[in-house]
């Protein structure tokens, strides 16, 4: 099986190598494409592999039922619509750690140069000038530094300022007071308390809703008249404007600014024409090193999800790596099966499916397989691909509510997972367990219990339990050439209703049901149409 991957923004070398080395891949390159010529390329592809420079909005993604995974070389997701690329069943993965220090050695310089004036001085000595008074600055060494985000950029900052001899404040919802302490971190809580305590703040949060504008016309009145101000994460969490005019009416100090929004920053933006403001082109992951490792750890990501399936480092799902991904396999065809099982049995409108999991089961990743028997369960359904990414989404959207219940208690079962599914009719009921490492068993459907393969054609028919009844099913099949792989029947007690499963080697004829229907014995028949033994799910496969 060959893929073909996209690279959009300029990649280093080394990763490129690595991903052209792959068997099975075909890269192609190119940095220049508008969002139309994205677009269409797009569908051409299987991945793709972007930085921040590529704007993967809802609009190009719209349709695009090639492609799997998108990696972002890097950190900030901000620049691909996640939702969108989630509820297309395109799995999003980034690269984090691989520019923390980088990032956090920019934040450092920006500070420093910001507080020795080094642009300035730069460019006036250059012009011929010799300005030792102009450009007095101010020192690192004692004054408190404030950091917004103590995530990992955010904390490789806060251990460098540390080094400078600075008292390092911070807030960040998810770094527990008592841990910021063991790390020399003064945790101040809220974080509106923090502006008025420092010389220097930095911001270190994604770019979210919630962080949009974080420091804006209120923040900066707050502040200290020499604070300096730096943006080394996104543009947008800063007011541009306002940050501007209260440098310009000398409320505070000084500013230096990695990141726009948008980006490029168009010629008039406030910041990049300011004086008293320093600017680099969102510089801060790259170096040598940084690149480096994002592209290679971007490029073993890629390779390892279509080589077999792994999943690291998602941003809309959970991990799967391989070790999981192996233990795992069984219990995610399990759940697939049941749910198809279930989409060709149930009429009637869903309202909502539970899903039970008991024993060994129960302490796996149960939300994966949860997911699979949704994905299952809507596969033929929907026109979307529907996946262990967007099953979940795509239910929710429809109304249709998932429930989740565990218990390891061993039953009868080593593993056991029970799924219910409920419409406005009536309420079915399936289970199957795995038997030895390779195959999967159903072992209840409705009230009765079984022993049935979960594979292939299927023929379920409830019935009155009389003599006679198996050898008429068996010289039916027989007259219309279809042969019979096993057999299996469920009661409740003897003379009472009945189910049987029978697993057929060939879809049989309309005939051959609609003379099973006739019999006065039979109840109902549905005819389910399986993956064969061992097929698992090209979601799967990879
Ligand atoms: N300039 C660059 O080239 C460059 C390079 C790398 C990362 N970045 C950006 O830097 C930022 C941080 O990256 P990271 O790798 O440290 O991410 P991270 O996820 O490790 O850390 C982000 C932290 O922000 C915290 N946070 C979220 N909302 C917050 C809020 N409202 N107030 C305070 N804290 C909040 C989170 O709890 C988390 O600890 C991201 O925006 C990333 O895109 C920029
Ligand atoms: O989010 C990130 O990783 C940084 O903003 C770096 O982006 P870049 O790799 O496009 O320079």
């Amino acid at each position: 099986m060959s893929y073909r991957v996209l690279v959009t923004d300029k990649l280093a070398e080394e990763g490129l190598e690595l991903l052209r080395a792959e068997p099975g891949l075909e890269v192609v390159v190119n940095t220049k494409l508008d969002p139309k010529a994205l677009r269409e390329a797009l569908k051409e592809a299987d991945g793709i592999v972007i930085r921040s420079g590529t704007q993967l909005t809802a609009e190009v993604l719209q349709d695009q039922t090639r492609l799997k995974v998108i990696v972002r070389a890097g950190v900030g997701v901000d620049n691909i619509d996640v939702p969108a690329a989630t509820r297309q069943g395109i799995v999003v993965m980034n690269t984090p750690g691989g520019n923390t220090v980088s990032t956090a050695e920019h934040t450092m310089a920006l500070m420093l140069a910001l507080s020795r004036n080094v642009a300035q001085a730069n460019d006036s000595l250059k012009a011929g000038r010799w300005d030792r008074n102009k450009f007095t600055g101010t020192q690192l060494g004692g004054k408190t530094l404030g950091i917004v985000g103590l995530g990992r950029v955010g904390l490789a900052v806060a251990k460098r300022a540390q080094g400078f001899d600075m008292k390092v404040v911070g807030f960040d919802p998810f770094l527990s007071a008592e841990r910021a302490a063991e790390l020399g971190i003064e945790s101040i809580s809220p974080l509106d308390d923090l502006w008025g305590r420092c010389d220097y703040i930095t911001v270190h949060t994604p770019l979210s809703a919630e962080t949009r504008n974080l420091i804006g016309p209120n923040e900066l009145a707050k502040m200290k008249p020499n604070v300096r101000i730096i943006n080394c994460a996104r543009g947008g969490l800063i007011d541009e404007a306002a940050l501007a005019e209260a440098l310009t009416a000398g409320k505070i100090a000084g500013a230096a600014v990695d990141a726009f929004d948008p980006e490029p920053p168009p010629a008039d933006n406030p910041l990049v024409t300011h004086p008293q403001v320093l600017v680099t082109p969102h510089l801060g992951a790259s170096t040598e090193e940084a690149q480096v490792s994002v592209a290679v750890e971007a490029a073993r990501l890629l390779s390892d999800f279509f080589q077999s399936g792994q999943i690291r480092f998602a941003v809309n799902m959970p991990t799967l790596d391989r070790a999981e991904l192996d233990e795992m396999r069984l219990y995610l065809d399990l759940g697939r099966r049941l749910g198809m099982l279930h989409s060709q049995m149930d009429r009637g409108t869903v309202k909502s499916a539970t899903v039970r999991y008991r024993g060994e089961v129960a302490s796996k990743n149960t939300r994966l397989i949860t997911a699979s028997f949704a994905a299952g369960w809507m596969e033929s359904a929907l026109e979307d691909q529907v996946n262990l990414v967007n099953a979940e989404i795509l239910a929710k959207e429809r109304g249709i509510t998932i429930v989740e219940e565990k218990t390891t208690d061993p039953g009868d079962f080593g593993t056991l997972i029970q799924t219910e599914v409920v419409t406005e009719k009536k309420q079915y009921v399936a289970a199957g367990t795995l038997f030895g490492k390779e195959f999967v068993r159903l072992i209840r459907l409705g009230p009765y219990r079984l022993d049935a393969h979960l594979d292939g054609n299927l023929l379920v028919f409830t019935h009155k339990d009389v003599p006679g009844l198996i050898g008429f099913i068996g010289t039916t099949f027989g007259r219309h050439n279809v042969n019979i792989a096993q057999m299996n029947v469920g009661r409740e007690q003897p003379g009472g209703e009945a189910i049987g499963v029978v697993n057929l080697d060939s879809v049989p004829p309309a005939e051959a049901l609609e003379e099973l229907k006739k019999n006065p014995a039979i109840l109902s028949v549905s005819l389910i149409k399986l993956p064969e033994a061992g097929a698992i799910a090209p979601w799967l496969a990879q």
